[in-house]
């Protein structure tokens, strides 16, 4: 797996590190609020499992699985609701997980979906922003990162499917993507 990337783009060390600074400021801004924190499947799953282990406060989880992308790297444009949340959100502060925003496609849907049902208050936490794929004009409220014009994997980012496992983040190296 490790042979077929280009490079590393951001470590295991650095991620976490910043994880943690995340969810220091998470804490501190949630204190006494009880969020709901909501995690976008399937690539926000290591993250959220990071994120909430650094978050010393009580909340309350909840996972959607939407897809946008399918086999390809462009995004379809249309975004399919897989699994919906369990929870009622009206009334509830959400802070909404994501690996990436790249088009922006995914979080404006899901924005206004949660308003529209009733959210008191919605806040996106990305890992990793792309703000030179975006078609729709929506910014994070919490960044990790932001990463350049490359199609990135690893830490909940697939490619297929794959790569989802890799504790870093990277790049492939272009003859992945002819096989
Ligand atoms: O800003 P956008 O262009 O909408 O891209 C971001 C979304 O795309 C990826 O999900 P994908 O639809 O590939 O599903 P996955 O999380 O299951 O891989 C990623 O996890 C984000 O949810
Ligand atoms: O760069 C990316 N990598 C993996 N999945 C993605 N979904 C949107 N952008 C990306």
């Amino acid at each position: 797996m490790h042979d077929e990337m280009k490079e590393v783009l951001i470590s295991e060390e650095t991620l976490q590190e910043k994880i943690k600074e995340l969810g220091a400021q998470l804490s501190n801004e949630y204190q006494d609020r009880f969020p709901l924190v909501v995690g976008v499947l399937k690539g926000a799953l290591p993250f959220m499992a990071d994120l909430i282990k650094k978050m010393d406060i009580h909340l309350e989880i909840d996972l959607m699985a939407v897809s946008s992308y399918g086999a390809s790297t462009v995004s379809s444009g249309e975004v399919k609701i897989i699994k919906d949340l369990d929870t009622s959100l009206e009334g509830r502060d959400i802070i909404i997980v994501e690996d990436i925003i790249d088009s922006g496609l995914t979080l404006s849907y899901l924005v206004q979906l949660f308003k529209h049902r009733k959210a008191n208050s919605v806040k996106i936490v990305t890992l990793l922003d792309k703000p030179t794929g975006r078609k729709v004009d929506i910014k994070p409220d919490l960044t990790g990162f932001t990463v350049p014009d490359a199609f990135v994997v690893g830490y909940g980012l697939d490619y297929v499917e794959r790569y989802r496992n890799l504790p870093y983040i990277g790049v492939l190296k272009p003859e992945v993507y002819e096989k």
